[in-house]
């Protein structure tokens, strides 16, 4: 078994310094125009595609470069520190994908996952529905067999990508019966944008993560083919988990991109920004809020790093991804609003980005499981280890 490391290989070094680059240079200058317009970041997916940073769990043999959750949360740490509502839009692939990745045969994969790596294509993970978000088992979205097909009704909600993505991984329920067990009631299935009877809502105006989309889609009378069942009936609620195992460690890593922005942002202004006589830096309680922070930043670092590293090591990483998750979403909350506090009025100002970075943030303790959802299952984990054990 291999020891946990954080130092970086050299290729991995080169992809970093790749997308901080882009992100630099080409997201983060965009970023208030997206947030202002609403605008979908189709021409920076474009470019993010043509440079070979996206789509990072597709393997090789179906044209994808299958880097690891390790870069792909890299990645998306510098892309977050540009704009985390273009990072969504983009890492919502990820999310999309990986039940495929995870549970899909070999024709399903090379016709879903396949076409990404050709064009810049985005697909969508529909499991939300207006009643039902943190209690996945409870979702109402019916799918019945009929001959060589299923038939799907239902509403789901909030998704991300949903007006833009070529594809759907849908989860719905198969087995009608109340008394059937729950978890082995839901069946996951993959979509196509342009069935008949998919119609995706409006684009939903959300206080921040702008240029990410996200929309209701309505299910009426929606055929499927039998082939675009993943693994089999029932199979659907353990695909839906396995795959936010994979995606929390890089929703974690986003949030802390977000987080390194509001310290440097807040870091610069404080040593520009003048009060009785010296750089608002010297005041020792500002030094404190900036201490803080960046002691936030590095231990949030570290969790994502060590979530991703144990999925990439082939092992089951649902109790680290969630203490990553769930830190770094309050530390991108906490910085945000401290980094606020520093810049004063300026802060709360549309002139600066700082009302952004604390806009954008908030949804990190809300989506892929909420800030209490995350600490019921690393509670359920933890309690899960010692229940065999005498003390
Ligand atoms: C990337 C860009 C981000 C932007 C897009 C954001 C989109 C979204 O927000 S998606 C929606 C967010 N929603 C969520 O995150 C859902 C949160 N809820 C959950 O995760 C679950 O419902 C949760 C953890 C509360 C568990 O629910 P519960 O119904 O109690 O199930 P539970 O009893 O724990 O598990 C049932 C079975 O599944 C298994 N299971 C649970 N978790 C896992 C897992 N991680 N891996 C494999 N199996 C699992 C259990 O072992 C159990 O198996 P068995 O029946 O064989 O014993």
């Amino acid at each position: 078994m291999n020891d946990f490391s954080s130092e970086l290989t050299p290729e991995q070094l080169k992809v970093q310094q790749l997308a901080r680059q882009f992100s630099r240079s080409e997201i983060l200058p965009a970023a208030a125009h997206h947030d202002k317009t609403g605008e979908y970041p189709w021409e920076i997916i474009k470019k993010v595609h043509a440079l070979g940073l996206m789509n990072h769990h597709i393997a090789e043999e179906y044209g994808g470069s299958d880097v690891g959750s390790f870069e792909s949360a890299m990645i998306m740490e510098e892309f977050g520190y540009g704009c985390t509502g273009i990072s969504t839009a983009i890492d919502c692939n990820n999310l999309g994908q990986i039940p495929v990745v995870l549970a899909g045969n070999h024709e399903q994969k090379k016709k879903y996952l396949g076409r990404m790596i050709d064009e810049p294509l985005m697909c969508a993970y529909c499991v939300t529905e207006p009643g039902a978000g943190s209690d996945v088992a409870s979702i109402q979205t019916k799918a019945e067999k009929k001959g060589d097909d299923y038939v799907l009704n239902g509403q789901k909600m909030w998704i991300t990508n949903g007006g833009h993505a070529n594809w759907y991984f849908v989860l719905a329920r198969t087995n009608p019966d109340p008394k059937a067990p729950p978890h082995q009631s839901l069946t996951g299935f993959i979509v196509d944008r342009h069935t008949p009877g998919l119609t995706p809502g409006r684009k939903e105006i959300n206080l921040g993560q702008r240029a990410s989309d996200t929309r209701g889609i309505t299910f009426e009378d929606v055929l499927v083919p039998k082939e675009n069942v993943l693994i089999g009936e029932g199979a659907g609620f353990k695909i839906a988990m396995g795959a936010f195992d994979r995606t929390r460690p890089t929703v974690a890593s986003g949030a802390v991109g977000l987080a390194q922005r509001a310290l440097d942002e807040a870091t610069q202004y404080a040593t520009r920004r003048y009060t009785f006589g010296v750089p608002i830096v010297k005041h020792q309680l500002i030094m404190g809020m900036l201490a803080e922070m960046a002691m936030n930043i590095e231990l949030s670092r570290l969790a994502w790093m060590r979530a991703a590293w144990e999925t990439d090591q082939r092992r089951r990483n649902t109790y680290y991804a969630s203490i990553a998750k769930a830190m770094a979403a309050d530390v991108a909350n906490k910085c945000a609003t401290d980094a606020l506090q520093i810049f004063g009025g300026n802060g709360y100002n549309t002139e600066y980005p700082i009302e952004k970075l604390m806009r954008d943030a908030k949804i990190y303790q809300i989506f892929e499981g909420t800030a209490q959802i995350q600490r019921l299952i690393i509670a359920r984990e933890l309690t899960a280890r010692f229940a065999n054990l005498s003390l």
